[in-house]
């Protein structure tokens, strides 16, 4: 039997190639999918198969994967946290020299100059308009100081800024990487009076949708530069253009075009290219068609926003991977089940993630198939699947 999965948007082949024949199947939207493979693909917008066991995205934001949806179907659904991050990072690096520089006006400028014998004269002429300032001892403020706030605070200190960071849940992983001379902000509007530079790295959510708008906006640094290489909707558009005609905000660069933020004079949009380089594409692809393989094959879970991490050595032919919900007595009723009809169990692992909790099992013999219904229809347990063995695996 082979995997089918699903293959959205252009994913590297470098990840595509270990997905490989007779135990996999591999297209364009393909049907009755086992997995699907995305990056930006809007998801939320399509009926997903009931088929479909794991979602996984090649890349960070999840925003575009109905989560809560795939959550209570207990279906898993992966990113690859970091492996684009470098990527972003030189992205909003160069931004940041951008708007120093004032260099997209600037070529703008000598665009529009026609061919005349003043020529030079005007490029002369022109240039102070688009005078700029140095970064050494300027200030760049960070929300969000996950894998990418962290390559670019440590950036920006080696080009001699100061660098003023807010994440309220922040890990310790992440603050322990942080350059010991990241300030610790209080607020985002403190991080927004204090900044010639703010730059946003947080995923969209209920919690930041909007989070930079007018009253924030209203307390920002005069001449500040706003860049934002997260979500579009992590900021109001119509906030951003109020400030830029207050000449509050002197520049807005985003990754995320739209008709609202088109022709406006000190925005720069680009394509959202943040992790549209050779390596960044690799990495995220190896990252979780390497997850996907070991879900499929092993039931192993790792890098899934919505469930625990598990992994158990497989010792037996029979594994029953069960996705369920993290309440009381789940462990007891599956096992009291198995137990019923005969089954005894070798080895198990139970973990838990807030509200999800994922068992893997492996029996002495085999399930049959009334058993593994049985207990799908236990309340709490939101998705089972037996997992035998291939050859070639993940690991
Ligand atoms: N432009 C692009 O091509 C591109 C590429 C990669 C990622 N992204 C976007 O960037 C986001 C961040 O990526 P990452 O790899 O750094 O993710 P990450 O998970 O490593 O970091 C996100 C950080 O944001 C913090 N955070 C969450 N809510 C916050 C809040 N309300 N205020 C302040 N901080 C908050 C988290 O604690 C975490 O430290 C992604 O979710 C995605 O939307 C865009
Ligand atoms: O969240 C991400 O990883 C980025 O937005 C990258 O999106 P892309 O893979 O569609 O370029």
């Amino acid at each position: 039997m082979a995997y089918r999965v699903a293959v959205y948007n252009a994913i590297s082949a470098s990840g595509l190639g270990r997905f490989a024949a007779p135990h996999y199947a591999v297209g364009k939207a393909l049907a009755d999918a086992d997995a699907i493979l995305l990056r930006s693909h809007a998801l939320q917008l399509s009926e997903i198969p009931a088929t479909v066991k794991a979602i996984a995205r090649a890349g960070a934001g999840v925003n575009n994967i109905p989560v809560d949806e795939m959550s209570k179907r207990g279906v898993p659904v992966f990113n690859a946290p970091g492996a684009n991050a470098n990527a972003v990072k030189e992205l909003v690096i160069a931004a940041v020299l951008l708007a120093a520089r004032n260099v997209v006006p600037a070529i703008g400028y000598v665009q529009s100059l026609a061919a005349s014998p003043d020529f030079e004269k005007r490029v002369e002429d022109g240039k102070k308009q688009f005078a700029g300032v140095e970064l050494p001892g300027r200030t760049l403020g960070i929300i969000g100081l996950g894998a990418i706030g962290g390559l670019v605070a440590e950036t920006a200190i080696r080009l001699g800024m100061k660098v003023t960071g807010y994440d309220p849940e922040i890990t310790v992983d992440n603050a322990w990487r942080l350059p010991g001379s990241v300030k610790r902000a209080a607020s985002i509007e403190d991080v927004l009076k204090s900044s010639d530079f703010v730059t946003i790295h947080v995923p969209l959510n209920n919690h930041t949708r909007h989070m930079i708008g007018r009253e924030r906006l209203a307390v920002a640094k005069k001449g500040m530069a706003l860049l934002n290489f997260s979500r579009d909707a992590v900021v109001d558009e119509e906030a951003v253009l109020a400030s830029i005609a207050d000449k509050r905000l002197r520049a807005y660069i985003c990754d995320f075009p739209s008709p609202k933020l088109q022709g406006h004079a000190g925005v720069v949009t680009l394509p959202h290219l943040g992790a549209s380089t050779e390596e960044a594409e690799e990495n995220c692809a190896v990252m979780v068609v390497d997850q996907l393989k070991a879900f499929l094959e092993e039931g192993s879970v790792a890098n899934a926003v919505n469930f625990p991490s598990v992994e158990m050595a497989r010792e037996s032919p029979h594994r029953i991977a069960i996705a369920n919900a993290n309440v009381p007595n789940m462990v007891g009723q599956i096992s009291t089940t198995m137990a019923q009809a005969g089954l005894n169990i070798h080895n198990m692992v139970n973990k838990s993630k807030g509200e999800m909790a994922y068992t893997l099992v492996d029996l002495d013999s085999e399930a049959a198939p009334d058993l593994l219904a049985r207990i799908a229809h236990i309340p709490g347990v939101l998705s089972i699947r037996a997992i035998p063995p291939i050859s070639g695996s993940a690991k």
